[in-house]
């Protein structure tokens, strides 16, 4: 997941090593340590456990119903699945992001490390990485000190050797000058990523602000500074205030009162198959949901709702094809307010924000059924689309939340970095693949470690 985002933050702490290196090279003002450089992943701590449990028993939705798009290949998140880190990742980083442009502590340069470097790894680490073409473009020629140390590394097993750690014979400050290149491919890598224009803005404005002043003796404070900068930049925009789901089924619960929810998008981004993992999932947790096949436009959609509700063990109320949604809505809160269910789920047929009938539709339904949480459901492969659809439905029906389908196959991650900033709405859950246990109640920091983290990097900093 996110591929290009971790990319693209990883090489900006790459780039910005160089600059200062290169000039402190002319400078006269580098000498080479025996220490070893971090790589910027190195930052983020694994919590194996954690990520076990969350990929237990996954129950297959069956492959008749619906299968899946074809832009949503999972082929290569199976690897990234496998890569899945989880909570705990701020080890270092934690502690000088917090502590504003003082210089590092002298443990960190003064004790060996078991890291890699990047001279010859860097490329191959970025190899591993899938990207896009602009990527290319922005790899510069390397000044002659690192030639040198790339010569030297290229001859031996770097993993064995110590080497890669530099420091400066008099400290450097970062200036704005330093940034100006390197935050503008920041922005442009987002902008190329999917990421909307007001977050890549306010991520690069965050960076700067933080790195500007900044004080640096050695090649590792670039790395943590800058993986620190980058990391407190997206955890302000990714951090949307907002109760969960559960917290108000249980709100309204204690008012004898069933949930209301009612979902929205446009066509085939997920719709159906998230209300029937929400359903799955809710019943998981002890509590009786009822779905209403609201969706009585688009032909073989309450048989495919039908079809879910069975699968899950979930009443279904229906009505003919053609029919007046808001009514069959209406009718499915009733039942769950007489039966004493705690959450009704409206599937409501895809539309276009540019179609006014069906916009006004999907209003009739909102007045009628009064839903307490109106879901716009996004599908994060379409990217910045996404974070336009959810705007216009926002427009027009005021929504109170997003789910996000498909993150599992998602290498750009621009919607799910954008989406809630944008709007000023919380990600709700994200669908993670096909399986009706295939979604996850949305987590700010969980989806930090995501972006911050790398499954099988060496040189994790446990403890400094
Ligand atoms: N990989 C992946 N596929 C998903 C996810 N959620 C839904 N899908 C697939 O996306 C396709 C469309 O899902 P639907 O539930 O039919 O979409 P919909 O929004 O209800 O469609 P309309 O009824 O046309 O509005 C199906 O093939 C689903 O299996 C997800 O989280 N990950």
């Amino acid at each position: 997941m996110f591929e290009s985002l971790k990319k693209k933050f990883s090489r900006t702490s790459d780039k910005l090593e160089e600059e200062l290196i290169e000039e402190a090279q002319e400078e006269n003002n580098l000498e080479e340590e025996s220490g070893k450089k971090f790589s910027f992943f190195s930052f983020g701590k694994k919590d194996k456990k954690e990520e076990e449990d969350s990929k237990s028993d996954i129950a297959e939705i069956p492959q008749e119903v619906e299968s899946i798009s074809d832009e949503a290949d999972t082929s290569d998140d199976e690897d990234s699945e496998d890569k899945k880190e989880k909570s705990g990742f701020w080890s270092f980083g934690k502690k000088s992001g917090d502590d504003k442009k003082e210089e590092p502590p002298e443990e960190s340069a003064e004790e060996p490390k078991k890291s890699h470097f990047w001279s010859k790894n860097k490329e191959e680490d970025s190899s591993e990485v899938e990207d896009d073409d602009s990527d290319d473009e922005t790899q510069e020629k390397k000044s002659h000190f690192w030639s040198r140390s790339n010569d030297k590394d290229s001859e031996e097993d770097e993993e064995d050797e110590p080497g890669g750690m530099f420091s400066f014979i008099t400290a450097k400050t970062i200036s704005e000058k330093h940034l100006e290149d390197i935050l503008w491919e920041l922005e442009m890598g987002l902008l190329e990523g999917d990421v909307a224009m007001e977050v890549a803005s306010a991520v690069v404005d965050s960076v700067k602000d933080d790195l500007v002043g900044r004080k640096i003796k050695r090649s590792n404070d670039i790395t943590e500074y800058t993986y620190n900068a980058l990391r407190n930049a997206v955890a302000e925009i990714i951090d949307i205030p907002g109760k969960s789901m559960t917290e108000m089924i249980e709100a309204k619960k204690a008012q004898g009162e069933p949930l209301v929810v009612m979902f929205v998008g446009i066509n085939g981004t997920g719709k159906t198959t998230t209300i029937g993992k929400l359903a799955n999932y809710y019943l998981k947790k002890g509590y009786t949901p009822v779905i209403a096949a609201a969706d009585t436009f688009r032909a073989g959609a309450i048989e495919q709702v039908n079809y879910h509700a069975d699968n899950v063990g979930v009443k279904l109320i229906k009505h003919q094809k053609g029919s007046d949604p808001a009514a069959v809505a209406f009718d499915a809160v009733e039942h769950a307010k007489a039966q004493g269910k705690e959450l009704v789920l409206i599937d409501t047929a895809g539309r276009m924000q540019t179609n006014t009938n069906l916009m006004d539709e999907m209003k009739k339904i909102k007045r009628v059924a009064k839903p307490d949480l109106v879901v716009f459901v996004g599908d994060a492969l379409t990217g910045n689309d996404a974070t336009q659809q959810a705007s216009k439905f926002n427009e027009a029906i005021d929504i109170d939340g997003v789910i996000l389908t498909k993150a599992d196959a998602d290498s750009k991650g621009g919607a799910s970095l954008s989406i809630g900033y944008v709007i000023k709405k919380p990600i709700l859950f994200l669908g993670m693949g096909q399986g009706y246990d295939d979604i996850r109640e949305y987590d700010a920091d969980w989806m930090l470690n995501q972006l911050f983290s790398e499954s099988g990097e060496e040189g994790t900093v446990d403890e400094v």
